[in-house]
């Protein structure tokens, strides 16, 4: 079954965003130490709270948000002030309130002339990865030093979505989605392959509304083929969940609760 690698459980939001900073600095300081750059892909829903949560307090470590390069792992064809945008959920709750003497970071939004094409839109995205990763001819996926995953009640994560065709996708880095089950019906979406392959992948999933899923993840043959399983699976020990109680109440795999 598609045990996990790394289960930690936190009994409070407080104690999970101050563990998953850890962990975050963790990968920024190995990534920054290998090529002075740590580039992340962030996710949108329940994520970016806990994340600003996470990096905005605490006084381990320094958060040196002047080497991050952030990309988007799913976003929505939206412009950037409508509330269903990753970004404006992403710049409201973490990005406008980094101090400055954090740095700034250099994040990559999609480009909002696109929005009524999904597919260029996706394409566009590719392009800027192209520019930032290297060639496509010269790597064949783009290596993230951190991809950081929400897991919805359905097991999707990014915009990949249970059943969906795109889980099938081996060569294109982003991809167009026209009929989201979940609204907005227009987004775009790293593949399931670029979402595999990250250094280090962390999804962060809280509350009870999780526990189902976390439950047919972890325990089930069935969970493994959701998108979160199947990246569960092929990741092994570069991934980590960072848990509360509630989201696992009836996993039965355990997970090191309280700290990593
Ligand atoms: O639609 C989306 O949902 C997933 C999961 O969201 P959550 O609120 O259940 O954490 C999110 O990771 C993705 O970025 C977003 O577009």
């Amino acid at each position: 079954m598609g045990k996990p690698a790394n289960l930690y459980a936190f009994k409070s939001s407080a104690e999970l965003a101050s563990n998953l900073r850890s962990y975050v600095l963790d990968a920024q300081n190995s990534a920054i130490d290998r090529h002075q750059t740590f580039r992340v892909a962030v996710s949108g829903g329940s994520l970016p709270k806990v994340l600003a949560q996470a990096l905005l307090k605490g006084s381990d470590g320094k958060v040196q948000f002047g080497k991050w390069e952030i990309f988007y792992a799913d976003e929505r064809a939206v412009p950037f002030d409508h509330e269903d945008s990753n970004h404006k959920l992403v710049k409201e709750e973490l990005l406008d309130k980094i101090p400055a003497e954090l740095g700034t970071p250099k994040v990559y939004p999609i480009d909002t002339k696109y929005l009524d094409d999904v597919q260029e839109l996706a394409d566009q995205y590719e392009q800027t990865l192209v520019s930032v990763f290297a060639a496509r001819d010269s790597v064949r996926l783009p290596l993230f030093d951190l991809l950081l995953l929400g897991c919805g009640p359905d097991g999707h994560t990014c915009s990949l979505f249970p059943g969906s065709e795109l889980l099938r996708e081996a060569e294109a880095w982003v991809l167009p989605i026209s009929d989201s089950p979940k609204p907005p019906p227009k987004r775009i979406t790293l593949s399931l392959p670029v979402a595999q392959h990250g250094l280090k992948i962390a999804f962060v999933a809280t509350g009870e509304g999780k526990k189902d899923v976390l439950r047919q993840i972890f325990d089930t043959d069935e969970g493994q083929q959701l998108p979160c399983g199947l990246i569960n699976l092929k990741g092994g020990d570069r991934v980590s969940w960072f848990v509360d109680y509630p989201a696992i109440d009836g996993v039965s795999f355990p997970a090191r609760r309280g700290s990593l």
